[in-house]
């Protein structure tokens, strides 16, 4: 259920990705008039975004929507919401509908429900989900031993966004609480595609795919759920 497309050099990975989540959409569009589109942060896909930007698609029947975020206004750093407006939603694609995760709820835990409400009426099912994996196997705001990550990460659970609270560390910074799709939510994407570059990464990945402990590597829920195909894509 793993396909591994791994490439030489990041400009031939960020133009095979960006071709392949294109044709994915149109597909999508053709077959339902319409096409949702979960984008993740972090810097590795930035460069991806930015060549889809150009693309000529249909972009007002794409509804990108994030598949995590920090619980901080757009104007704060950290924010995915502004991060995906300056990378993705420019050029051609500023005719996107967006859809950000961050409510006027003081909390995470209090907006959970309004923004489940709100992802409950994209376009599904979602037609494309690119997640990140962070040095400590986190996707999305997936992170080891979060609170809230056991819900989250229910096969069988019916939310599709829950609130998540990370224990601090160097990769989360002072950004422990979060908005993340849930396990369940993700594996409704037709096309689900892991994004990696760096040998650093590649040894968490394949660390991963050799254990079995979800709170201790929550990528491992993606990686080894056995309903749905991932490609993993991954260059130098
Ligand atoms: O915290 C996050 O990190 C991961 C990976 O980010 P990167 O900078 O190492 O590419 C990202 O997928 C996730 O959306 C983000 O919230």
């Amino acid at each position: 259920m793993i396909e591994e497309k791994f490439f030489p050099d990041r400009e031939r990975l960020v133009q095979a990705l960006a071709n392949d989540c294109a044709s994915k959409l149109q597909q999508g569009i053709r077959e339902h008039g319409q096409a949702s589109f979960l984008v993740s942060g972090g810097s590795t896909p930035e460069p991806v975004y930015r060549e889809l930007s150009k693309r000529p698609l249909p972009w007002s029947d794409i509804t990108v929507a994030l598949v995590d975020e920090r619980w901080v206004e757009k104007s704060e750093s950290g924010s995915n919401h502004a991060f995906i407006e300056k990378s993705l939603l420019q050029n051609a694609a500023a005719d996107a509908p967006f859809l950000g995760m961050k409510t006027p709820h003081a909390t995470a835990s209090e907006g959970e429900a309004d923004c489940g409400r709100a992802y409950s009426e994209l376009p599904r099912p979602f037609d494309v989900c690119i997640l990140g994996m962070g040095g400590d196997g986190h996707t999305a705001s997936l992170f080891p031993h979060a609170e809230g990550l056991e819900a989250a990460l229910d096969v069988k659970g019916t939310q599709l966004c829950k609130a998540i609270t990370a224990r601090q560390s160097e990769v989360t910074g002072v950004h422990t609480e979060r908005m993340t799709l849930t396990l369940a939510a993700i594996l409704q994407a037709r096309d689900i595609k892991l994004l990696i570059t760096g040998e650093d990464k590649l040894k968490v990945y394949r660390e991963a795919l050799l254990g079995s402990d979800e709170q201790e590597m929550p990528i491992r829920s993606i990686l080894k759920q056995g309903l749905k195909a991932v490609t993993v894509y991954w260059a130098p």
